[in-house]
Formats: structure tokens, sequence, C-alpha cells
């Protein structure tokens, strides 16, 4: 039966699943070379991203998290935490650096916008609640855009 106007509204009990995102750009440079190319190969695969003293984006981070909108906050995480988790994972370490020579990571791993989005699943991962993390969107240019979710 339906309730009456006077009564209080229904209590939405079913689980309501939100997507957030929280965006940040910051600076860095690079070169596209691979360990496992010669110095002939690289050039021919990278072309002018090959140039021996690099070249340098002002990347866009978008970070997704995914879950249930918690019935008491409201919130499916709180957004000043994921902004923390980026300054701890993005900004710290990657925020005007060679991504090539200041990060460990990128001396054997080629630094494409594709492994740099799995470089900050793989550490966010490990800072968000466990199972929120969804997606990492990267923009390299206003052209190039890379999406990667832990697969
Ligand atoms: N699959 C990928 N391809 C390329 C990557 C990448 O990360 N993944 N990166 C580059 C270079 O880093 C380059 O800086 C960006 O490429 P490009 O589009 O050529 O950049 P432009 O400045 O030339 O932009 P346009 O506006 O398209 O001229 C290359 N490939
Ligand atoms: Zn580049």
């Amino acid at each position: 039966d339906r309730p009456s106007s006077s009564s209080p509204p229904l209590t939405d009990m079913a689980e309501r699943i939100g997507y957030i995102t929280r965006v940040q750009s910051f600076s860095a440079c690079h070169r596209l070379h691979s360990p496992d190319l010669s110095d002939e190969e690289n050039k021919k695969v990278y072309g002018k991203c090959n140039n021996p003293n690099g070249h340098g984006h002002n990347y866009k981070v978008e970070v997704t998290v995914r879950g249930k909108i918690d019935a008491e906050t409201g919130m499916v995480m709180n957004l000043t935490d994921l902004k923390r988790c980026i300054e701890d994972v993005i900004m710290t370490p990657l925020d005007h650096k060679n991504l090539d020579k200041d990060v460990p990571y990128f001396s054997t791993v080629v630094s494409t916008t594709e492994n740099l989005a799995v470089y900050i699943w793989d550490h966010m991962v490990r800072e968000v609640p466990e199972g929120l993390l969804y997606e990492i969107k990267i923009h390299e240019t206003d052209k190039n855009i890379v999406v990667y979710r832990g697969e």
C-alpha cells in the first residue's frame, strides 16, 4: 500500500554505489627509450620522443574510486583523504622530476603513459581503502589519454 503523504520518506535501504574522481596535474620530463631495444630500434620506434635530452609534459591524472555510499557519512570515501593519497603517490615522487632518472621504477621500464598509469595504480591501490580503486586516467597531452583499471 502507498505511504500516505504525511509518512516520513522511505529510507532507501538499497546499497547505492558511487564513483568519485579527483583530478591532479603534475609536470615531469622523460625520454621514451626501451632498455630491451638497440639505439637504432629505439629511434625507429619512438622517433622524436627518443631524443637523448628528453621532453616534458603537464600530465593530468584522474583517480577514480568506486564503492558503497556510506549511509551515515554520505561518502564513498572522503575526497580529502584521496587528496592526501594523491599527494603521497603522485606529487611527491613524480612532480617536477625526470621520470627516467628520479624514479627508480622507470630506470628499467620505459616511461610510456601506459606504464605510468600502471605505476600509479600499483602504488595508489596500497593507499586507498581496500577494493575501492577503480581507474587511473592520464592525459599526457590534450590528445593522448590512457586508462588503466588494474587488469
Ligand atoms: N602508446 C603510446 N604512444 C606514445 C606515448 C605513450 O606514452 N604511449 N608517448 C609519446 C611521447 O611521449 C610524446 O610526447 C607524445 O606523443 P605525440 O602525440 O607525438 O605528442 P605531440 O606533442 O607531437 O602532440 P601532437 O599534438 O599530436 O603533435 C609518443 N607516443
Ligand atoms: Zn612524452
